[in-house]
């Protein structure tokens, strides 16, 4: 079923790795199927169990990547745990140009340079957590990182909740209990402009 909406930006949502932006994304995706639209991001780092390329991630070498920088086909682009993602500014097209609204899901250097775009009018979406505490259960009980890579992923999201403090996003949600986080989520997505 899709639902009317009152407009068609791009939707941006950030926050810490392990916050839980995944999941949410997913339940508006399942409630909503005929709506929403991912673009497919591309990727240096390895696929995980059960990934598929060209549908999680376009999964290409460094040296692809770099080419596809000085192309200029990315609308943002970051380094991130040792790895590098980028959204192409042809899958945000394709997308919209198909009446569905496009749900980014990136990290900061990612939102800078959307902001910094001025073809691409998104709002900001950032998922808290409700403490740091719950953040690294969180990721541990993902069982999906090795130690150093949660520490990675635990000092990066210190910077990223202090990037959300300066006030820059149209909105924060707490992901403390999911099915409320994801109420004000969708309210957020159908209700404001
Ligand atoms: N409100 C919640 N309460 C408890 N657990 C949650 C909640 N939201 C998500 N989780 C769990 O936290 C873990 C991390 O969630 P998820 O993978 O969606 O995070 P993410 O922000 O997408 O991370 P990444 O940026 O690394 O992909 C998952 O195991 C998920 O089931």
């Amino acid at each position: 079923m899709s639902t009317p909406v009152k407009e068609s930006r791009p939707i941006v949502i950030s926050g810490p790795s392990g916050v839980g932006k995944g999941t949410l994304i997913q339940k508006l995706f399942e409630e909503f199927p005929n709506t929403f639209a991912f673009t497919v991001s591309h990727t240096t780092r390895a696929p995980r169990a059960g990934e598929i390329d060209g549908k999680d991630y376009f999964f290409v070498t460094p040296s692809t990547f770099a080419d596809l920088i000085s192309q200029g086909a990315f609308v943002e682009h970051a380094k991130f745990g040792g790895n590098q993602y980028g959204t192409s500014q042809k899958t945000i097209a394709d997308q919209t140009a198909k009446g569905l609204i496009v749900v980014l899901d990136i990290e900061m250097d990612g939102v800078r340079q959307i902001q910094a775009n001025p073809n691409i009018k998104a709002r900001y979406v950032f998922i808290k957590p409700p403490s740091f505490e719950v953040l690294e259960k969180r990721l541990r009980g993902r069982g999906t990182e090795k130690d150093e890579s949660i520490q990675k992923r635990l000092a990066q999201a210190r910077v990223e909740l202090d990037y959300a403090e300066t006030g820059v996003h149209d909105k924060i949600i707490v992901n403390d209990n999911l099915q409320e986080a994801y109420e004000e989520l969708k309210k957020f997505v159908f209700d404001s402009n």
